[in-house]
């Protein structure tokens, strides 16, 4: 007899179940009609649309072009309303509390914080600013129920010169709000290695950092982050795919760089609608997911950026359920999988596991047992 854990959730499990985030993007989450409310405000006259619903098609649509750069040209507009105090915390507390709406029980959410600079506030005051979003959300979010922890991970652009200076920053909001460092924007053309010296002194400082490699280049850039800079995790990783060869008998070879990464339980940020609209998969039953998964990688489920591709954490594992036919059981593997690669000290992610997702999908798990028995029971009786 097969437990009906193992058979695949519905929606509102999956919205249910405790879920885990390491890769998300502040400014490539806003609520539509935030970003038309922050417009008014602030004068901001270039939105493609002002009707909250054809602004979110719009992102959507706009992010849906097969190439990176296309894609991140839409942060031109979320940038451009993310630029006063009071946008910022507006926007960070809307977050946290979106996502703990969504069965998110932790996340790291990140943003650059060199690209709120444009109304005069120093890299200082957004970071505050967002650390008081995230932590008004928080308290939002526990008000109506709800239970999430937010860190912000701080994020230089890579075609820009300034990743030391934000190492630095998130060095010293270190246990105050800030819990890593990643670089991100267009990969081809700006290896991580333009950033060395960032990634060297957070070494130094002992400090954590991510890198987003893997996503619109292959192999060189992953070997990089992860063998010139030292990266804790890969953001989405997804071309780590090109170093394994799936024989036509179902037989699998890792290459040098692919072993390395599984053997060293490097976390992937995989992030699957992303890449389907960015053009590195094409369709979420082909994406690497499901191989890296079944080779037991340290994959993990990620959004990237809720606005442009229209998802949430419970839609990204909706599309999973229904490509490869995952169960609660394989939920939790991505969930675990994804708290013991955060960037909060050992001790706590420890506790997150054994205290917060594995009772939560213990009681999952546990709903059918209840159903069966009152569905059953009144048959039982018909029988004899
Ligand atoms: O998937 C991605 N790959 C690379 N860069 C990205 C991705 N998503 C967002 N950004 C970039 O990161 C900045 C800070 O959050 C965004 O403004 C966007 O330019
Ligand atoms: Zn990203």
């Amino acid at each position: 007899m097969t437990s009906q854990h193992q058979h695949t959730p519905g929606a509102d499990q999956i919205r249910r179940a405790p879920k885990v985030l390491l890769h998300d993007h502040l400014d490539g989450g806003l609520r539509p009609g935030t970003i038309v409310d922050l417009a008014r405000e602030t004068g901001y006259q270039h939105l493609p649309e002002t009707d909250p619903d054809k602004l979110g098609v719009w992102f959507r649509e706009a992010a849906d072009s097969g190439s990176l750069e296309r894609y991140l040209e839409t942060f031109a507009h979320t940038c451009a309303v993310m630029q006063t105090r009071e946008a910022l915390v507006r926007v960070a507390a809307e977050c946290a509390e979106d996502l703990a709406e969504d069965g998110v029980v932790y996340a790291e959410v990140r943003y650059a914080p060199e690209q709120h600079l444009e109304a005069g506030l120093t890299l200082e005051e957004v970071v505050e600013a967002v650390n008081e979003g995230f932590r008004e959300g928080e308290r939002r979010a526990r008000e109506s129920g709800h239970r999430i922890r937010v860190g912000a991970l701080l994020t230089a652009m890579r075609h820009a010169a300034r990743a030391l200076e934000i190492a630095e920053l998130a060095n010293r909001y270190r246990d105050v709000g800030v819990v890593g460092f990643d670089i991100a924007g267009a990969e081809a053309g700006f290896p991580p290695t333009r950033h060395l010296d960032a990634f060297e002194y957070l070494k130094r400082e002992n400090n954590h950092f991510t890198i987003h490699a893997g996503e619109a280049f292959g192999l060189p850039s992953i070997w990089q982050a992860l063998q010139w800079c030292g990266a804790d995790r890969l953001g989405h990783g997804v071309r780590i795919i090109d170093d394994i060869q799936v024989g036509g008998d179902g037989s699998v070879k890792l290459g040098r760089l692919a072993s390395y990464v599984r053997d060293k339980r490097i976390p992937l940020e995989l992030c699957p609608s992303s890449n389907l609209q960015t053009g590195a998969a094409d369709s979420y039953g082909e994406h690497p997911i499901g191989l890296l998964r079944r080779l037991h990688f340290r994959a993990t489920v990620n959004t990237d950026n809720r606005l442009m591709s229209g998802t949430s954490m419970s839609r990204e594992f909706e599309h999973l359920v229904d490509a490869f036919g995952y169960s609660l059981d394989d939920m939790q593997w991505f969930t675990v999988n994804a708290m013991k690669s955060a960037f909060i000290p050992f001790d706590e992610r420890l506790a997150m596991i054994n205290d917060v997702i594995k009772p939560g999908y213990a009681e999952l798990k546990s709903e059918w047992l209840f159903q069966q028995t009152a569905s059953t029971s009144g048959s039982a009786v018909e029988e004899r």
